[in-house]
């Protein structure tokens, strides 16, 4: 049997299992691909919001990186949250020696307002962690906290684009899930544009968005797509996970990740 291609994600638990490490791994398996892990914080997250969170020792980090990429070998990487600057710099070296394409979410606040990152690191984020990335994905809210760029309509998704790439990733995908109208996100790399435009699904149980589409683009790379095909199979992967989101709890529910494994 031959092994499947593998794909690692370096980011913060979600015992909610919508987002976060979970979110990726099940997005990884849908696709075809081996998930593994590095934990960089733990939370304690359900539908209503997230309750608290506790990260571990850079040393920890550190430690499940080196296991996983030095024996299994990785073709693609993701990170999402990593909470603090020391975290985000240790992370930042770890992928500047990683011979493999890396998906940066630079995740900042969860859906429901809570902050998953130390103001304190987001110089870190801007000047270590997005010049190494391969695509950086931010939402608008992470948009305007690393560069003051507020989009509000479809005509800003440019301007917004070229103040992340000034910070150095290849390529930028700027999401534009919380505008309204379509879900219409863009993909630079300073020269080429690609708008991926889907229906807005009226769904409020979409806990988990961004951790689906930046798992589902690092599964796709690791398949060996280029940058716009993985982020395009990405979307429409995403846009059929949200159309299929259930609700748990009294909040907001998570994405289906598994829609393509249910009956009709
Ligand atoms: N209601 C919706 N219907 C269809 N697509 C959507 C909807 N909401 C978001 N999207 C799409 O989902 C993807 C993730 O975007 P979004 O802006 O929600 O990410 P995010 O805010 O980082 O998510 P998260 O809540 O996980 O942090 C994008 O491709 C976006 O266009
Ligand atoms: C652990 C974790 N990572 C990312 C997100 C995205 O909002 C979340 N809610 N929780």
């Amino acid at each position: 049997m031959t092994a499947p291609p593998r794909v690692l994600t370096v980011a913060g638990s979600d015992s909610g299992g919508g987002a976060g490490i979970q979110a990726d791994l099940k997005t990884m398996l849908a696709l075809g691909t081996h998930g593994m892990s590095v934990v960089t914080a733990v939370t304690a997250q359900n539908s209503l919001g997230v309750q608290g969170f506790w990260e571990l020792p850079a040393e920890a980090v550190r430690a499940q990186y080196r296991s996983v990429v030095d024996d299994i070998g990785v073709q693609a990487v993701k990170t999402g949250m990593l909470a603090s600057a020391e975290l985000v710099e240790t992370v930042a070296d770890l992928l500047a020696g990683t011979d493999a394409p890396a998906v940066v979410d630079p995740v900042g606040v969860s859906k429901h307002g809570d902050s998953l990152l130390a103001a304190s690191a987001l110089d870190s984020v801007r000047t270590k962690l997005l010049p190494v990335a391969t695509v950086a994905t931010p939402n608008l809210d992470e948009v305007a906290q690393l560069t003051g760029v507020e989009v509000t309509s479809e005509d800003d998704l440019r301007r917004a684009a070229a103040a992340v790439l000034a910070y150095g990733p290849q390529w930028v995908l700027i999401k534009g899930g919380h505008l309204r109208g379509d879900a219409v996100d863009l993909l630079t790399d300073g020269s080429e544009e690609h708008v991926l435009r889907a229906p807005r699904h009226d769904n409020r149980h979409t806990h988990g968005t961004g951790c689906t589409l930046a798992s589902a683009i690092a599964a796709q790379l690791a398949k060996g797509q280029s940058v716009p095909e993985a982020v395009a199979a990405a979307k429409e992967y995403v846009t059929e996970a949200i159309a299929a989101g259930f609700a748990l709890g009294d909040g907001i529910g998570p994405v289906d990740h598994g829609w393509r494994f249910r009956g009709a």
